[in-house]
């Protein structure tokens, strides 16, 4: 793609605050009318050929004797057909939903007034609402949200509800069903149980595919799942899974429907319920198994203020269309439908594709705040923030003004209300969130976890696991801008490293340090030459660099974002280095996944404590797994079967 290509691609996406869609906050009315009335509403959503072809208890049924599910019963080998078909119904009966429009009249009287408690304000797109509205009337649709806290998919079932669209199905691991009460209300509000790891059960693919297809062709309902798999802990995107999505394409596929829809939603929170608790999880701390009693138990997170929540649907987009050029669907019709098959790498790549493109335009879509600039910048200044030093109050906001203007030069969507003063705005992030930072006497500092009484003095490896936990939070915000800064921040990188101005020699470091990085930020396969194009472009944009045809070069009105930049890259390059000296250093050739991160976390202690290290992200056990993975990618490591 050429320069003059990329800048008008990023020119038409660049919205201005004028013709920035519209946002309306679905509470407001719900503040002053009631409650009851809201859940007892006339509900008269228009569904896909005007309504599903079959009812939720009949689903099961149909798949148990189709075609495709009665060949794998019989090719099963190991079980009589009879015990294979009664394990296929055992798994059915634990996989289907029961959609019942009562429950979610219920859950939508319980949840106007637990969102009105939680948020200021729900945010939604209309004319995303609009055309998701038409297009379930027209194709079946696959809603595809990120996935950043347990209230994501309340939020998006409950719009539906009120703006009558028919409410969807959504997949959920397993460990949900397994909640007393909560895991029946929730089947007969529309979630059908996977298990969040299938591997090589051909009977449990097979069951689960054909139920999953069963809905599309029925149109029984829109489809939700979440393709990241589950919630992100850092609040960075997340690599797709392709299981999920390869089963909903494979209708299209197989010209079993002339098309599908699909429909990416981001979720933008100012602030997110889990906060403490993912970070916790990053540090080791094992995850609260999902029960009642310990949903009761958090109810304590109602008594707390979680700011405006954004959601906002994009564009329904055809798969029919998008598909077109990457798939031969002929081969599909080579082999009868209704034998099992292995995605072929054809369709492996084509699913990978369009999957990251979904994350990626989950990305674009979401709202950045002002406390997510700011928390970019405080990371910037770990030492003054962590200490008694603190940073100056008016240095923090001068510095997010100008990266609030380097974010709006690079396309951001900014949740910066225009008619509140520049220091209300800034002032009242940090008070939402006091739970991370305290602004005391014109300086801001990090906030801590109080410890509990304890006999004996605190541990100096504990204190850094102490200043760990509130560092990731604040990451975590800060996290939820990368997607915007990071191929700026790569180029930025690659010139600050190679000091060359050769535009090919930087394209070289650029693809490379993006290969480093696939498993930590959304790329999508195959468009490094659009990424490149993309970050010499925004560069321009903004004044850093200069670019001729052969050469980027470093302008000095630029330095400012380029080291900007830089520094936003550089706690990833600090903790990879480690563990890549880890592995070198201490000649480990085989080892447990389950030593590795412990032994990382034990040599990141010890070189902060020594002052060799800044970064408390190599503490996180996201860094470390997106380490491993991205060595086995580039074929360094291997894993080994137990
Ligand atoms: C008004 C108010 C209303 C309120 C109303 C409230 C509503 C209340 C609803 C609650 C709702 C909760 C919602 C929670 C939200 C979550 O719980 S999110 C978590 C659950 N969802 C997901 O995980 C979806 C995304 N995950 C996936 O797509 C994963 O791929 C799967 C399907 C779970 C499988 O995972 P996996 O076993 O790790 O499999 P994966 O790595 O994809 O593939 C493994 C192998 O199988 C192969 N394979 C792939 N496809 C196939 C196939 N079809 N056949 C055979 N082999 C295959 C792969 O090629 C791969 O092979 P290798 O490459 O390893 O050789
Ligand atoms: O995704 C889930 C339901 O939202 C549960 O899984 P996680 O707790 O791993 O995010």
């Amino acid at each position: 793609m050429t320069l003059v290509k990329i800048a008008s691609r990023l020119f038409l996406s660049l919205k201005s605050p004028e013709n920035e869609e519209e946002f309306v906050d679905i509470l407001e009315e719900r503040r002053l009318r009631s409650d009851l009335g809201h859940a007892l509403r006339t509900f008269r959503p228009s569904p896909y050929k005007g309504g599903p072809s079959c009812s939720a208890a009949d689903l099961p049924k149909i798949v148990l004797e189709s075609q495709h599910l009665r060949y794998v019963i019989a090719t099963e080998t190991g079980a009589s057909p009879e015990e294979v078909r009664e394990e296929a119904s055992a798994i059915l009966e634990e996989m289907s939903q029961n959609l019942q429009l009562g429950f979610i009249r219920l859950l939508g009287y319980i949840f106007t007034k637990v969102f009105k408690r939680l948020f200021t304000s729900i945010n939604v797109n209309m004319e995303g609402l609009k055309a998701l509205q038409q297009a379930i009337q027209e194709s079946p649709v696959i809603l595809l949200p990120n996935h950043r806290s347990y209230v994501d998919f309340l939020v998006i079932s409950y719009i539906m509800f009120t703006y009558d669209i028919p409410v969807p199905v959504i997949a959920a691991g397993i460990p949900l069903a397994g909640m007393k009460i909560v895991g029946a209300i929730i089947r007969r509000s529309g979630a059908f149980f996977i298990r969040r790891a299938i591997g090589s059960d051909k009977l449990y693919w097979a069951v689960m595919s054909e139920y999953v297809r069963t809905i599309i062709k029925t149109g029984f309902a829109p489809l939700e799942f979440y393709v990241e798999g589950l919630r992100s802990r850092t609040l960075k995107s997340l690599m797709p899974k392709l299981g999920m999505m390869h089963m909903v394409l494979e209708p299209y596929f197989k010209g079993e429907v002339y098309d599908i829809q699909l429909v990416p939603i981001s979720l933008s929170y100012d602030r997110v319920l889990e906060e403490s608790l993912l970070a916790l999880e990053l540090l080791g701390v094992p995850k609260l198994k999902e029960s009642t009693t310990g949903l009761l138990k958090a109810s304590k997170v109602l008594q707390d203020d979680y700011g405006i929540m954004h959601v906002n649907f994009g564009r329904p987009m055809s798969v029919r269309r998008l598909c077109r050029g990457k798939i031969n669907l002929r081969q599909y019709n080579l082999i009868p439908r209704d034998l099992p098959q292995k995605p072929r790498a054809e369709a492996q790549a084509c699913v990978s594709w369009l999957a990251h493109l979904m994350v990626r335009i989950q990305e674009e879509g979401s709202l950045i705040s002002p406390w997510s600039l700011m928390a970019c910048l405080l990371l910037q200044a770990p030492t003054a923030v962590l200490t008694e030093q603190g940073l100056p109050w008016h240095q923090l906001t001068e510095k997010t003004i100008w990266l609030r203007k380097l974010a709006l030069d690079f396309g951001a969507r900014l949740n910066w209300p225009a008619q509140v003063p520049d220091p209300d705005v800034m002032s009242s992030a940090v008070a939402l969130h006091h739970s991370v930072v305290r602004r005391e006497a014109g300086r801001v500092y990090l906030v801590r976890e109080e410890e509990p009484e304890r006999k004996r003095p605190i541990s100096p490896e504990e204190d850094v696991i102490r200043s760990a936990a509130a560092v990731l939070m604040m990451v975590s915000y800060r996290n939820q801008s990368l997607h915007l800064f990071v191929r700026p921040a790569l180029l930025a990188t690659a010139i600050g490293v190679t000091k060359t101005a050769q535009r090919d020699e930087l394209f070289a470091f650029f693809c490379f340090l993006r290969d480093v990085f696939s498993n930590e930020f959304i790329f999508i396969p195959g468009e490094s030459s659009q990424d490149f194009e993309e970050a010499c472009v925004l560069l321009r944009k903004c004044g850093a660099v200069h670019i001729s045809e052969q050469e980027v070069t470093a302008s000095d009105a630029g330095l400012e974002a380029l080291s900007f930049l830089q520094a936003l890259l550089q706690p990833f390059i600090d903790s990879y280095q480690v563990m890549f000296r880890f592995l070198c250093e201490d000649k480990v050739h085989v080892f447990a996944e389950k030593q590795f991160l412990p032994a990382v976390r034990n040599l990141a202690t010890k070189l902060i404590l020594s002052g060799e290290l800044h970064t408390y992200e190599t503490l996180s056990s996201d860094t470390q797994k997106n380490v491993l993975s991205a060595l086995r990618r580039l074929e360094t490591l291997a894993k080994l079967e137990s």
